[in-house]
């Protein structure tokens, strides 16, 4: 098997992970990556490609809009060129460390744009679905070209049994945790909040508009912080 080179920026994050079950970084893209990126969501949003995100099969478009007011956009898995391309390749090593660090067993990542216009926000959820354990990572970059703190819209994480974690989005800062088991939600924002968010999954299939379940807390085994317990909540 080759060796997959693993640079001291991953492997700060699979620190992270392993001790924390969630890691941040504000060094993965330079700002020059990250305003291209940016551009390439704006250049989206312009064609129409964007649509409200769900949240659950039968919620009404108000209850929805209460819950989750973000329009997503979904990334083209086949991208060759542009950003789209550089940051799946980048994703792409990323998942290879991942794999040969923690042994997770994650087959591909997906990702979309997504947009929150000032005043929403997304209430509080765990990213895996209650009748689908494919969702392993999450991860989200945030495209913003400044953030303050008086914007609101940071990341608000709930590690268990400790206190809860505020993350700003700001430029090109990347976050991942753990899906299934680390609540979190998005504060109200007061301006408009650009990021790209996606998973590292287990499963092969890229089945698009597929919805989180709200406060789905507490599913699976207690969090481990040594590397054995990542593997085995991994199988
Ligand atoms: O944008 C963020 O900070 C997190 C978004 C999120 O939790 C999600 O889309 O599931
Ligand atoms: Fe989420």
């Amino acid at each position: 098997m080759p060796d997959t080179p693993v640079s001291p920026l991953f492997d700060q994050l699979l620190d992270s992970l392993i001790d924390q079950g969630w890691a941040v970084s504000d060094h993965l893209l330079l700002p020059t990556e990250v305003e291209r990126f940016r551009r390439n969501l704006r250049r989206r949003l312009q064609l129409g490609s964007f649509r409200d995100a769900a949240v659950g099969r039968a919620a009404s478009r108000a209850r929805v809009q209460a819950i989750r007011g973000d329009r997503i956009c979904w990334l083209n898995p086949k991208a060759r060129r542009g950003m789209e391309a550089a940051w799946q390749e980048r994703i792409e090593q990323l998942r290879l460390s991942l794999n040969q660090a923690l042994m997770l067993g994650i087959r591909h990542w997906e990702g979309h744009y997504a947009v929150y216009p000032p005043g929403a926000r997304y209430a509080r959820h765990v990213d895996r679905f209650r009748d689908d354990d494919a969702r392993v990572l999450s991860t989200v970059l945030y495209l913003n070209s400044r953030w303050r703190p008086e914007y609101g819209g940071q990341l608000r994480l709930y590690p268990e049994g400790k206190s809860a974690v505020d993350l700003y989005p700001s430029p090109g800062r990347f976050v991942c945790f753990l899906s299934d088991r680390l609540p979190h939600e998005v504060i109200e924002t007061r301006r408009e909040r650009l990021s790209v968010v996606g998973w590292f999954r287990r499963d092969s299939s890229r089945l698009h508009g597929l919805t989180a379940s709200r406060n789905q807390v507490g599913k699976g085994r207690p969090f481990s912080c040594r590397k054995s317990g990542l593997n085995s909540l991994a199988r």
